[in-house]
Protein backbone atom coordinates (compact mmCIF):
# COMPACT_ATOMS: atom_id res chain seq x y z
CA UNK A 1 0.00 0.00 0.00
CA UNK A 2 1.55 3.35 -1.02
CA UNK A 3 1.43 6.16 1.56
CA UNK A 4 -0.90 8.55 0.10
CA UNK A 5 -3.25 5.63 0.92
CA UNK A 6 -2.80 5.91 4.55
CA UNK A 7 -4.32 8.65 6.96
CA UNK A 8 -1.85 10.96 7.99
CA UNK A 9 -1.53 13.32 10.81
CA UNK A 10 -3.71 11.39 13.60
CA UNK A 11 -3.15 8.33 15.45
CA UNK A 12 -5.77 6.08 15.61
CA UNK A 13 -8.45 6.85 18.00
CA UNK A 14 -7.26 10.85 18.24
CA UNK A 15 -10.33 12.89 18.22
CA UNK A 16 -11.29 14.55 15.30
CA UNK A 17 -14.48 16.24 14.38
CA UNK A 18 -16.70 16.28 11.20
CA UNK A 19 -14.90 19.23 9.78
CA UNK A 20 -12.20 21.08 8.51
CA UNK A 21 -10.07 19.35 5.81
CA UNK A 22 -8.59 21.47 3.87
CA UNK A 23 -10.66 22.93 1.15
CA UNK A 24 -10.00 22.34 -2.14
CA UNK A 25 -9.90 18.57 -2.23
CA UNK A 26 -12.14 17.38 -5.26
CA UNK A 27 -12.72 13.36 -5.99
CA UNK A 28 -12.01 12.30 -9.17
CA UNK A 29 -13.14 13.32 -12.93
CA UNK A 30 -15.79 11.11 -14.90
CA UNK A 31 -18.05 8.85 -13.59
CA UNK A 32 -16.11 5.67 -14.63
CA UNK A 33 -14.92 3.49 -11.90
CA UNK A 34 -11.64 3.25 -11.85
CA UNK A 35 -10.41 -0.20 -13.85
CA UNK A 36 -8.42 -2.92 -12.11
CA UNK A 37 -8.11 -4.78 -9.15
CA UNK A 38 -9.92 -7.76 -9.20
CA UNK A 39 -11.32 -10.07 -5.75
CA UNK A 40 -7.81 -11.32 -5.18
CA UNK A 41 -5.91 -8.00 -5.89
CA UNK A 42 -8.46 -6.37 -3.72
CA UNK A 43 -7.48 -9.09 -0.81
CA UNK A 44 -3.87 -9.16 -1.55
CA UNK A 45 -2.95 -5.11 -1.65
CA UNK A 46 -5.96 -3.85 0.45
CA UNK A 47 -6.78 -6.35 3.66
CA UNK A 48 -7.18 -3.25 6.32
CA UNK A 49 -9.83 -1.61 4.39
CA UNK A 50 -11.18 -5.08 3.85
CA UNK A 51 -10.81 -5.62 7.68
CA UNK A 52 -12.57 -2.22 8.18
CA UNK A 53 -15.45 -3.36 6.01
CA UNK A 54 -15.94 -6.75 7.15
CA UNK A 55 -16.46 -5.05 10.97
CA UNK A 56 -18.95 -2.45 9.40
CA UNK A 57 -20.79 -5.32 8.15
CA UNK A 58 -20.52 -7.38 11.02
CA UNK A 59 -21.91 -4.09 13.42
CA UNK A 60 -24.85 -3.93 11.01
CA UNK A 61 -25.67 -7.24 10.05
CA UNK A 62 -25.28 -9.12 13.43
CA UNK A 63 -25.56 -5.85 15.70
CA UNK A 64 -21.83 -7.09 17.14
CA UNK A 65 -19.71 -4.67 18.71
CA UNK A 66 -16.93 -3.49 16.74
CA UNK A 67 -14.19 -3.08 19.39
CA UNK A 68 -14.72 -7.31 19.91
CA UNK A 69 -14.71 -8.09 16.42
CA UNK A 70 -11.57 -6.31 14.85
CA UNK A 71 -8.65 -7.72 17.53
CA UNK A 72 -9.96 -11.29 16.46
CA UNK A 73 -9.97 -10.43 12.72
CA UNK A 74 -6.58 -8.65 12.94
CA UNK A 75 -4.83 -12.07 14.54
CA UNK A 76 -7.31 -13.87 11.98
CA UNK A 77 -5.81 -11.97 8.65
CA UNK A 78 -2.60 -11.69 10.33
CA UNK A 79 -2.04 -7.74 9.37
CA UNK A 80 0.69 -5.95 9.75
CA UNK A 81 0.85 -3.17 12.28
CA UNK A 82 0.75 -0.56 9.92
CA UNK A 83 -2.60 -2.18 7.90
CA UNK A 84 -4.03 -3.42 11.50
CA UNK A 85 -3.75 0.46 12.50
CA UNK A 86 -5.26 2.22 9.15
CA UNK A 87 -7.86 -0.94 9.85
CA UNK A 88 -8.52 0.45 13.36
CA UNK A 89 -8.93 3.61 12.19
CA UNK A 90 -11.72 3.12 9.18
CA UNK A 91 -13.82 0.69 11.19
CA UNK A 92 -13.89 2.48 14.08
CA UNK A 93 -14.35 5.74 12.98
CA UNK A 94 -16.47 5.19 10.77
CA UNK A 95 -18.81 3.53 13.08
CA UNK A 96 -18.70 6.76 15.27
CA UNK A 97 -19.18 8.91 12.53
CA UNK A 98 -22.08 6.61 11.01
CA UNK A 99 -25.33 8.55 11.28
CA UNK A 100 -23.54 11.62 9.99
CA UNK A 101 -21.90 10.13 7.40
CA UNK A 102 -24.97 8.28 6.22
CA UNK A 103 -26.87 11.84 5.78
CA UNK A 104 -23.82 13.21 3.72
CA UNK A 105 -24.60 9.50 1.72
CA UNK A 106 -28.23 10.19 1.28
CA UNK A 107 -27.99 13.63 0.25
CA UNK A 108 -25.21 12.38 -2.25
CA UNK A 109 -27.43 9.35 -3.38
CA UNK A 110 -30.84 11.25 -3.74
CA UNK A 111 -32.77 8.58 -1.34
CA UNK A 112 -32.37 7.62 2.01
CA UNK A 113 -29.03 5.78 3.44
CA UNK A 114 -32.06 3.37 4.54
CA UNK A 115 -33.33 2.20 1.52
CA UNK A 116 -29.26 1.45 0.45
CA UNK A 117 -28.43 -2.03 0.17
CA UNK A 118 -26.42 -2.88 3.45
CA UNK A 119 -23.53 -4.20 2.00
CA UNK A 120 -22.96 -0.78 -0.73
CA UNK A 121 -23.88 0.94 2.40
CA UNK A 122 -20.60 -0.53 4.35
CA UNK A 123 -18.93 0.82 1.47
CA UNK A 124 -20.23 3.95 1.26
CA UNK A 125 -19.52 4.66 4.52
CA UNK A 126 -16.24 3.65 4.69
CA UNK A 127 -15.37 5.75 1.35
CA UNK A 128 -17.14 8.71 2.44
CA UNK A 129 -15.04 8.83 5.83
CA UNK A 130 -11.73 8.22 4.34
CA UNK A 131 -12.95 11.65 2.20
CA UNK A 132 -14.66 13.51 5.10
CA UNK A 133 -12.76 12.85 8.18
CA UNK A 134 -9.17 11.17 7.03
CA UNK A 135 -6.11 12.73 5.11
CA UNK A 136 -6.38 9.84 2.55
CA UNK A 137 -5.85 10.90 -0.72
CA UNK A 138 -9.32 11.51 -2.62
CA UNK A 139 -8.71 9.43 -5.71
CA UNK A 140 -7.49 6.33 -3.33
CA UNK A 141 -10.61 6.67 -1.23
CA UNK A 142 -13.04 6.15 -3.96
CA UNK A 143 -11.13 3.88 -5.86
CA UNK A 144 -10.31 1.00 -3.57
CA UNK A 145 -14.10 1.63 -2.18
CA UNK A 146 -14.91 1.50 -6.38
CA UNK A 147 -12.74 -1.61 -6.51
CA UNK A 148 -14.30 -3.39 -3.24
CA UNK A 149 -18.30 -2.94 -4.72
CA UNK A 150 -16.91 -4.11 -8.59
CA UNK A 151 -15.09 -7.26 -6.60
CA UNK A 152 -18.49 -8.53 -4.92
CA UNK A 153 -21.11 -6.75 -6.74
CA UNK A 154 -20.00 -6.07 -10.27
CA UNK A 155 -19.63 -2.81 -12.75
CA UNK A 156 -23.19 -1.57 -12.49
CA UNK A 157 -22.83 -1.16 -8.07
CA UNK A 158 -19.36 -0.22 -8.69
CA UNK A 159 -20.58 2.69 -10.78
CA UNK A 160 -23.32 3.98 -8.24
CA UNK A 161 -20.28 4.07 -5.50
CA UNK A 162 -18.36 5.48 -7.71
CA UNK A 163 -20.92 8.10 -8.37
CA UNK A 164 -22.07 8.97 -4.63
CA UNK A 165 -18.27 9.05 -3.63
CA UNK A 166 -17.50 11.59 -5.80
CA UNK A 167 -20.60 13.60 -4.99
CA UNK A 168 -19.09 12.98 -1.70
CA UNK A 169 -15.64 14.47 -1.95
CA UNK A 170 -17.12 17.54 -4.11
CA UNK A 171 -17.54 18.91 -0.68
CA UNK A 172 -15.35 19.41 2.38
CA UNK A 173 -16.21 18.14 5.49
CA UNK A 174 -16.81 21.86 6.69
CA UNK A 175 -19.16 22.29 3.84
CA UNK A 176 -21.29 19.46 4.64
CA UNK A 177 -21.59 20.96 8.00
CA UNK A 178 -23.40 23.73 6.70
CA UNK A 179 -25.18 22.28 4.27
CA UNK A 180 -26.96 19.27 6.00
CA UNK A 181 -26.76 20.41 10.02
CA UNK A 182 -29.11 22.50 11.74
CA UNK A 183 -28.12 26.40 12.45
CA UNK A 184 -25.52 26.41 15.43
CA UNK A 185 -27.68 30.42 15.21
CA UNK A 186 -30.90 28.02 16.32
CA UNK A 187 -30.22 24.82 17.47
CA UNK A 188 -26.46 25.00 18.59
CA UNK A 189 -26.86 21.37 20.24
CA UNK A 190 -28.14 20.23 16.74
CA UNK A 191 -25.56 21.85 15.07
CA UNK A 192 -22.67 20.84 17.20
CA UNK A 193 -24.42 17.15 17.46
CA UNK A 194 -24.08 16.81 13.96
CA UNK A 195 -20.10 18.84 13.95
CA UNK A 196 -19.22 15.99 16.46
CA UNK A 197 -21.07 13.05 14.71
CA UNK A 198 -23.29 12.73 17.93
CA UNK A 199 -27.35 11.80 17.82
CA UNK A 200 -28.99 15.03 18.88
CA UNK A 201 -30.95 13.24 21.72
CA UNK A 202 -27.71 12.63 23.29
CA UNK A 203 -25.82 15.92 22.45
CA UNK A 204 -29.05 17.57 24.36
CA UNK A 205 -28.49 15.04 27.21
CA UNK A 206 -24.85 15.92 28.38
CA UNK A 207 -25.61 19.44 27.52
CA UNK A 208 -28.37 18.98 30.52
CA UNK A 209 -25.79 17.49 32.50
CA UNK A 210 -23.81 20.08 32.15
CA UNK A 211 -26.16 22.63 32.85
CA UNK A 212 -24.42 26.08 33.20
CA UNK A 213 -21.40 24.63 31.86
CA UNK A 214 -23.07 23.86 28.67
CA UNK A 215 -20.00 25.56 26.68
CA UNK A 216 -18.67 22.69 27.39
CA UNK A 217 -20.23 20.66 25.58
CA UNK A 218 -18.01 20.54 21.93
CA UNK A 219 -15.17 19.18 24.04
CA UNK A 220 -17.81 16.66 25.50
CA UNK A 221 -18.47 15.13 22.72
CA UNK A 222 -14.83 15.40 21.13
CA UNK A 223 -13.79 13.22 23.94
CA UNK A 224 -16.10 10.46 22.56
CA UNK A 225 -13.48 10.36 19.88
CA UNK A 226 -10.56 9.89 21.94
CA UNK A 227 -8.97 7.05 22.88
CA UNK A 228 -9.36 6.39 26.48
CA UNK A 229 -5.89 6.16 28.70
CA UNK A 230 -5.79 2.47 30.48
CA UNK A 231 -6.14 2.66 33.80
CA UNK A 232 -4.94 -0.18 36.60
CA UNK A 233 -6.48 -0.38 39.76
CA UNK A 234 -3.93 -1.36 42.51
CA UNK A 235 -5.72 -4.02 44.16
CA UNK A 236 -5.61 -2.99 47.97
CA UNK A 237 -4.10 -5.88 50.14
CA UNK A 238 -1.97 -6.82 46.77
CA UNK A 239 -0.30 -4.03 45.85
CA UNK A 240 0.19 0.12 46.25
CA UNK A 241 -0.54 2.10 43.64
CA UNK A 242 2.99 3.58 44.09
CA UNK A 243 4.35 -0.04 43.70
CA UNK A 244 2.29 -0.57 40.50
CA UNK A 245 3.47 2.74 38.50
CA UNK A 246 6.87 1.66 39.44
CA UNK A 247 6.71 -2.01 37.70
CA UNK A 248 4.40 -1.27 35.40
CA UNK A 249 6.05 2.33 34.21
CA UNK A 250 2.85 4.23 34.59
CA UNK A 251 1.55 7.25 36.06
CA UNK A 252 -0.41 7.17 39.83
CA UNK A 253 -3.81 8.82 39.36
CA UNK A 254 -4.76 12.21 40.41
CA UNK A 255 -8.39 11.04 42.37
CA UNK A 256 -8.18 7.07 43.44
CA UNK A 257 -5.30 5.83 45.83
CA UNK A 258 -5.46 2.51 43.53
CA UNK A 259 -5.39 3.89 40.09
CA UNK A 260 -2.55 3.99 37.76
CA UNK A 261 -2.66 5.42 34.38
CA UNK A 262 -0.93 3.78 31.98
CA UNK A 263 0.27 5.43 28.15
CA UNK A 264 -1.05 2.14 26.16
CA UNK A 265 -0.24 -1.01 25.41
CA UNK A 266 -2.06 -4.26 26.05
CA UNK A 267 -2.76 -4.20 29.83
CA UNK A 268 -3.21 -8.21 29.88
CA UNK A 269 0.18 -8.64 28.86
CA UNK A 270 1.39 -7.26 32.36
CA UNK A 271 2.59 -9.50 35.08
CA UNK A 272 0.50 -7.66 37.72
CA UNK A 273 -2.29 -8.53 35.79
CA UNK A 274 -1.84 -11.65 34.93
CA UNK A 275 -0.71 -12.64 38.78
CA UNK A 276 -4.39 -10.87 39.91
CA UNK A 277 -2.30 -8.12 41.80
CA UNK A 278 -4.04 -5.11 39.44
CA UNK A 279 -6.96 -5.14 37.26
CA UNK A 280 -8.06 -2.72 34.13
CA UNK A 281 -10.38 -0.56 35.92
CA UNK A 282 -11.56 3.25 35.14
CA UNK A 283 -10.89 5.38 37.91
CA UNK A 284 -14.40 6.83 38.01
CA UNK A 285 -15.53 3.12 38.82
CA UNK A 286 -12.41 2.55 41.08
CA UNK A 287 -14.28 6.37 43.13
CA UNK A 288 -17.85 4.58 43.33
CA UNK A 289 -16.27 1.60 45.57
CA UNK A 290 -14.01 4.11 47.11
CA UNK A 291 -16.96 6.15 48.50
CA UNK A 292 -18.97 3.51 49.56
CA UNK A 293 -16.34 1.94 51.69
CA UNK A 294 -15.59 5.55 53.34
CA UNK A 295 -19.48 6.70 53.12
CA UNK A 296 -19.99 7.75 57.24
CA UNK A 297 -22.60 5.09 58.82
CA UNK A 298 -25.11 6.06 61.88
CA UNK A 299 -23.93 3.10 64.14
CA UNK A 300 -21.37 0.30 64.15
CA UNK A 301 -20.68 -0.91 60.73
CA UNK A 302 -21.42 -4.57 61.36
CA UNK A 303 -19.82 -5.59 57.99
CA UNK A 304 -22.42 -6.36 55.62
CA UNK A 305 -21.97 -5.04 52.21
CA UNK A 306 -24.07 -6.06 49.10
CA UNK A 307 -23.61 -5.52 45.29
CA UNK A 308 -26.57 -5.08 43.98
CA UNK A 309 -25.90 -5.11 40.43
CA UNK A 310 -22.52 -6.70 40.22
CA UNK A 311 -21.43 -7.95 36.72
CA UNK A 312 -19.14 -8.66 35.57
CA UNK A 313 -17.60 -7.74 38.68
CA UNK A 314 -15.20 -4.78 38.61
CA UNK A 315 -16.56 -2.67 41.59
CA UNK A 316 -17.05 -6.18 43.13
CA UNK A 317 -13.25 -7.15 43.20
CA UNK A 318 -12.34 -3.76 44.22
CA UNK A 319 -15.13 -4.03 47.22
CA UNK A 320 -14.15 -7.42 48.25
CA UNK A 321 -10.35 -6.28 48.27
CA UNK A 322 -11.37 -2.98 50.49
CA UNK A 323 -13.95 -5.75 52.87
CA UNK A 324 -11.05 -8.33 52.83
CA UNK A 325 -9.32 -6.08 54.83
CA UNK A 326 -11.83 -4.62 57.05
CA UNK A 327 -13.22 -8.13 58.21
CA UNK A 328 -16.37 -7.28 55.99
CA UNK A 329 -18.03 -9.70 53.74
CA UNK A 330 -19.85 -8.59 50.50
CA UNK A 331 -22.86 -10.16 49.08
CA UNK A 332 -23.12 -9.98 45.22
CA UNK A 333 -26.45 -9.75 43.23
CA UNK A 334 -26.60 -10.71 39.20
CA UNK A 335 -29.44 -11.84 37.79
CA UNK A 336 -27.70 -12.99 34.30
CA UNK A 337 -25.64 -16.03 34.46
CA UNK A 338 -22.58 -15.79 32.19
CA UNK A 339 -22.39 -12.20 33.97
CA UNK A 340 -22.53 -13.75 37.39
CA UNK A 341 -19.79 -16.30 36.57
CA UNK A 342 -17.55 -13.45 35.71
CA UNK A 343 -18.39 -11.97 38.93
CA UNK A 344 -17.66 -15.40 40.63
CA UNK A 345 -14.34 -15.34 38.72
CA UNK A 346 -13.48 -12.27 39.43
CA UNK A 347 -13.67 -12.45 43.41
CA UNK A 348 -12.25 -15.66 43.58
CA UNK A 349 -10.30 -15.96 47.28
CA UNK A 350 -12.56 -12.81 48.36
CA UNK A 351 -15.05 -12.72 50.78
CA UNK A 352 -17.30 -12.38 48.09
CA UNK A 353 -20.76 -14.45 47.70
CA UNK A 354 -22.15 -14.35 44.09
CA UNK A 355 -26.05 -14.60 43.63
CA UNK A 356 -27.62 -15.18 40.77
CA UNK A 357 -31.19 -13.45 40.80
CA UNK A 358 -32.66 -10.35 40.09
CA UNK A 359 -31.74 -7.67 42.12
CA UNK A 360 -35.59 -6.48 42.90
CA UNK A 361 -36.06 -9.63 44.48
CA UNK A 362 -33.22 -11.16 45.80
CA UNK A 363 -34.45 -12.92 49.00
CA UNK A 364 -31.64 -11.76 50.38
CA UNK A 365 -31.83 -10.98 54.29
CA UNK A 366 -31.88 -7.38 54.84
CA UNK A 367 -29.73 -5.54 57.36
CA UNK A 368 -26.77 -4.81 55.10
CA UNK A 369 -24.38 -1.76 56.25
CA UNK A 370 -23.84 -0.74 52.80
CA UNK A 371 -25.27 -1.55 49.57
CA UNK A 372 -23.90 -0.48 46.20
CA UNK A 373 -26.56 0.39 43.25
CA UNK A 374 -24.21 0.44 40.19
CA UNK A 375 -27.21 0.35 37.93
CA UNK A 376 -28.16 -1.19 34.34
CA UNK A 377 -28.12 2.32 32.24
CA UNK A 378 -28.16 4.32 28.49
CA UNK A 379 -24.34 4.06 28.81
CA UNK A 380 -23.76 7.69 27.56
CA UNK A 381 -20.94 8.37 30.04
CA UNK A 382 -18.79 5.51 28.37
CA UNK A 383 -19.50 5.89 24.50
CA UNK A 384 -15.65 6.50 23.90
CA UNK A 385 -15.38 2.58 24.93
CA UNK A 386 -17.54 1.06 22.02
CA UNK A 387 -17.38 3.14 18.54
CA UNK A 388 -20.95 2.61 17.45
CA UNK A 389 -22.69 2.95 20.78
CA UNK A 390 -24.13 6.36 20.44
CA UNK A 391 -25.94 4.92 17.15
CA UNK A 392 -27.04 1.58 18.89
CA UNK A 393 -28.86 3.78 21.81
CA UNK A 394 -32.51 5.11 20.98
CA UNK A 395 -34.10 8.07 23.15
CA UNK A 396 -36.90 5.47 23.68
CA UNK A 397 -34.39 2.98 25.83
CA UNK A 398 -34.48 5.55 28.62
CA UNK A 399 -38.18 5.36 30.07
CA UNK A 400 -37.77 1.91 30.70
CA UNK A 401 -34.21 1.85 32.54
CA UNK A 402 -34.91 4.84 34.68
CA UNK A 403 -38.07 2.45 35.40
CA UNK A 404 -35.35 -0.54 36.27
CA UNK A 405 -33.05 2.05 38.37
CA UNK A 406 -35.67 2.96 40.14
CA UNK A 407 -36.93 -0.44 41.47
CA UNK A 408 -33.31 -1.47 41.83
CA UNK A 409 -32.57 1.41 44.32
CA UNK A 410 -36.54 0.90 46.29
CA UNK A 411 -35.29 -2.79 46.37
CA UNK A 412 -31.51 -1.12 48.03
CA UNK A 413 -33.08 0.84 50.20
CA UNK A 414 -35.12 -1.61 51.72
CA UNK A 415 -32.37 -3.88 52.00
CA UNK A 416 -30.00 -1.72 53.78
CA UNK A 417 -30.62 -0.91 57.48
CA UNK A 418 -31.53 2.32 59.33
CA UNK A 419 -28.34 4.65 59.46
CA UNK A 420 -26.94 2.56 56.60
CA UNK A 421 -25.80 3.89 53.34
CA UNK A 422 -26.67 2.95 49.53
CA UNK A 423 -24.52 4.20 46.51
CA UNK A 424 -26.45 4.78 43.79
CA UNK A 425 -24.15 4.78 40.69
CA UNK A 426 -24.20 5.00 36.68
CA UNK A 427 -22.18 5.23 33.45
CA UNK A 428 -24.89 7.86 32.15
CA UNK A 429 -25.35 11.72 33.20
CA UNK A 430 -28.26 11.25 31.49
CA UNK A 431 -30.43 13.56 34.28
CA UNK A 432 -33.03 10.97 34.20
CA UNK A 433 -31.20 8.44 35.38
CA UNK A 434 -28.76 10.65 37.59
CA UNK A 435 -30.67 13.01 39.91
CA UNK A 436 -34.15 12.50 39.05
CA UNK A 437 -33.73 9.10 40.09
CA UNK A 438 -32.16 10.10 43.25
CA UNK A 439 -34.61 12.81 43.78
CA UNK A 440 -37.33 10.58 43.50
CA UNK A 441 -35.58 7.93 46.15
CA UNK A 442 -35.16 11.07 48.53
CA UNK A 443 -38.81 12.06 47.79
CA UNK A 444 -40.53 8.37 48.23
CA UNK A 445 -38.22 7.09 51.43
CA UNK A 446 -36.58 10.08 52.75
CA UNK A 447 -33.43 8.95 52.40
CA UNK A 448 -30.40 11.88 52.74
CA UNK A 449 -28.08 12.48 50.52
CA UNK A 450 -24.41 12.48 51.95
CA UNK A 451 -21.88 15.18 51.09
CA UNK A 452 -19.87 14.31 48.14
CA UNK A 453 -17.49 16.78 48.60
CA UNK A 454 -16.50 15.71 52.37
CA UNK A 455 -16.89 11.79 50.84
CA UNK A 456 -14.10 12.32 47.65
CA UNK A 457 -11.90 15.08 48.75
CA UNK A 458 -9.89 16.18 45.86
CA UNK A 459 -12.13 15.78 43.05
CA UNK A 460 -13.32 18.57 41.47
CA UNK A 461 -17.27 18.65 41.88
CA UNK A 462 -19.81 21.30 40.89
CA UNK A 463 -23.25 22.00 42.13
CA UNK A 464 -24.00 21.42 45.57
CA UNK A 465 -22.70 18.42 46.87
CA UNK A 466 -25.61 16.19 46.68
CA UNK A 467 -23.76 14.23 43.92
CA UNK A 468 -21.27 13.84 41.40
CA UNK A 469 -20.62 14.18 37.71
CA UNK A 470 -17.57 13.05 36.59
CA UNK A 471 -16.43 13.92 32.95
CA UNK A 472 -13.88 12.73 30.77
CA UNK A 473 -12.84 15.88 29.42
CA UNK A 474 -12.75 17.13 32.78
CA UNK A 475 -11.24 14.16 35.11
CA UNK A 476 -10.34 11.77 32.50
CA UNK A 477 -12.44 9.05 33.25
CA UNK A 478 -15.83 7.51 31.86
CA UNK A 479 -18.90 9.83 32.70
CA UNK A 480 -19.67 8.28 35.96
CA UNK A 481 -22.29 9.58 38.34
CA UNK A 482 -22.79 8.53 41.52
CA UNK A 483 -24.66 9.99 45.18
CA UNK A 484 -24.29 8.24 48.38
CA UNK A 485 -27.97 8.59 50.40
CA UNK A 486 -28.41 7.48 54.51
CA UNK A 487 -31.41 5.49 55.16
CA UNK A 488 -33.03 7.48 57.97
CA UNK A 489 -32.94 5.92 61.80
C1 LIG B 1 -23.57 -1.19 34.99
S1 LIG B 1 -23.57 -2.90 35.05
C2 LIG B 1 -22.72 -3.19 36.56
C3 LIG B 1 -21.22 -3.15 36.43
C4 LIG B 1 -20.54 -3.75 37.65
N1 LIG B 1 -20.94 -3.10 38.87
C5 LIG B 1 -19.04 -3.71 37.51
O1 LIG B 1 -18.42 -2.78 38.06
O2 LIG B 1 -18.48 -4.59 36.89
C6 LIG B 1 -25.20 -3.28 35.50
C7 LIG B 1 -25.45 -4.75 35.77
O3 LIG B 1 -26.77 -4.87 36.30
C8 LIG B 1 -27.29 -6.09 35.85
N2 LIG B 1 -28.75 -6.09 36.02
C9 LIG B 1 -29.71 -5.90 35.07
N3 LIG B 1 -30.92 -6.05 35.61
C10 LIG B 1 -30.74 -6.33 36.91
C11 LIG B 1 -31.61 -6.62 37.98
N4 LIG B 1 -32.93 -6.65 37.82
N5 LIG B 1 -31.08 -6.90 39.19
C12 LIG B 1 -29.75 -6.87 39.37
N6 LIG B 1 -28.86 -6.60 38.39
C13 LIG B 1 -29.35 -6.34 37.18
C14 LIG B 1 -26.81 -6.18 34.43
O4 LIG B 1 -26.85 -7.53 33.99
C15 LIG B 1 -25.39 -5.64 34.55
O5 LIG B 1 -24.49 -6.68 34.75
Amino acid sequence: MTEPDRPRKRESGQPRKFVKKSPGTRGPKGNRPPQGAGPRAIDAIDPARRAARDVLKAVRERDAYANLVLPGLLRERKLDTRDAALATELAYGASRARGVLDAVIAHAAGRPAAEIDGPLLDILRLGSYQLLRTRVAPHAAVATSVDLARSEFGTGKAGFVNAVLRRVSERTAAQWVDELAPPAASDPVGHLAFEYAHPKWIAQAFADALGADAGELATVLEADDARPSVHLVARPGEISAEELALITGGEEGPYSPYAVHLDGGDPGKLDAVRDGLAGVQDEGSQLVGRALTLAPLVGVDGGRWLDLCAGPGGKAALLGAIAQIDGARVDAVEPTPHRADLVSKTTKDLPVTVHTVDGRQSGLDGGYDRVLVDAPCTGLGALRRRPEARWRRLPSDVAGLVALQKELLAAAIDLVRPGGVVLYSTCSPHLSETTAVVADAVRRFGVEPLDTRELLPGVPQLGDGTSVQLWPHRHGTDAMFMAALRKPM
